[in-house]
């Protein structure tokens, strides 16, 4: 547990408008968290917000974009590349979420390709992972992890910027939170599987975050499972509550 820094996402989604986005900017820069020898904070504004976050927040924040295409400049529409977000100094990208998945289309082997991508560009990604509910009540949630997994780990040999986020599809947006038993369970699968597949170094210093419903209410109780490096957060993440997640980083 030492070895792996808490870190702690807010994932913006399709959300703000100048004005809330210089409120929340405001609200977090005024909050007191623990050092950043203790927590890792990252934020991930919707692109067009993003030059405003970036000369407004806090320096001891970082920034995420919320996708990336898989390959380099050049004519694809709408798209945002690796080259330019490392133009503009940020420093992470999210990939995998499963909306991106569900509603996009997104396939494990595209994210995987992203990722490889995105690394091999100097980013970090935060990679998403996670099981439907269907899934869940079939007894497949490790096998749909596994799954998701195992594409990026036959192209990725340097796991030292990869954040793996589990969330669960039917815990995101529904106040629906993983009980920590249920989160700990799959965290551990999860390292367990990378133990096994990549190497154990990786499987002890890869940072496994939890996402879905996480909120000041819920995050110091979860904080506290062995294998939960951290959060990635969406709905609380707009609202001061994310300083309480950022917080609970002191339980873990
Ligand atoms: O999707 C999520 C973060 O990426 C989680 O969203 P909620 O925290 O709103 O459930």
């Amino acid at each position: 547990m030492g070895a792996r820094k808490f870190f702690v996402g807010g994932n913006w989604k399709c959300n703000g408008t100048i004005k809330s986005v210089e409120s929340l900017v405001d609200t977090l820069n005024k909050g007191e968290i623990p050092g950043t020898d203790v927590v890792e904070v990252v934020v991930s504004p919707t692109a067009v917000h993003i030059p405003l976050v970036q000369s407004s927040l806090r320096k001891d924040f970082a920034i995420a974009a919320q996708n990336a295409w898989v390959k380099g400049s050049g004519a694809y529409t709408g798209e945002l590349s690796a080259e330019i977000l490392v133009d503009l100094g940020i420093p992470w990208v999210i990939l995998g979420h499963s909306e991106r998945r569900a509603l996009i289309g997104e396939s494990s082997e595209l994210i995987a390709d992203k990722s490889k991508y995105c690394l091999d560009k100097g980013l970090g990604v935060i990679l998403c992972i996670g099981e439907s509910l269907e899934e869940r009540e079939a007894g497949k949630t490790f096998e749909v992890c596994a799954g998701q997994l195992a594409p990026v780990a036959a192209k990725i040999s340097d796991w030292s910027k990869v954040v793996i986020a589990y969330e669960p599809v039917w815990a995101i947006g529904t106040g629906k939170v993983a009980s920590p038993e249920q989160a700990q369970e799959t965290h551990a699968e999860i390292r367990g599987w990378l133990a096994d597949k990549v190497s154990a170094d990786v499987a002890a210093s890869t940072r496994i975050i939890y996402g879905g419903s996480v909120s000041a209410s819920n995050s110091d109780t979860l904080a506290t499972a062995p294998d939960i490096d951290g959060f990635l957060v969406g709905g609380a993440s707009l609202k001061p509550d994310f300083l309480k997640v950022i917080n609970s980083a002191t339980k873990a």
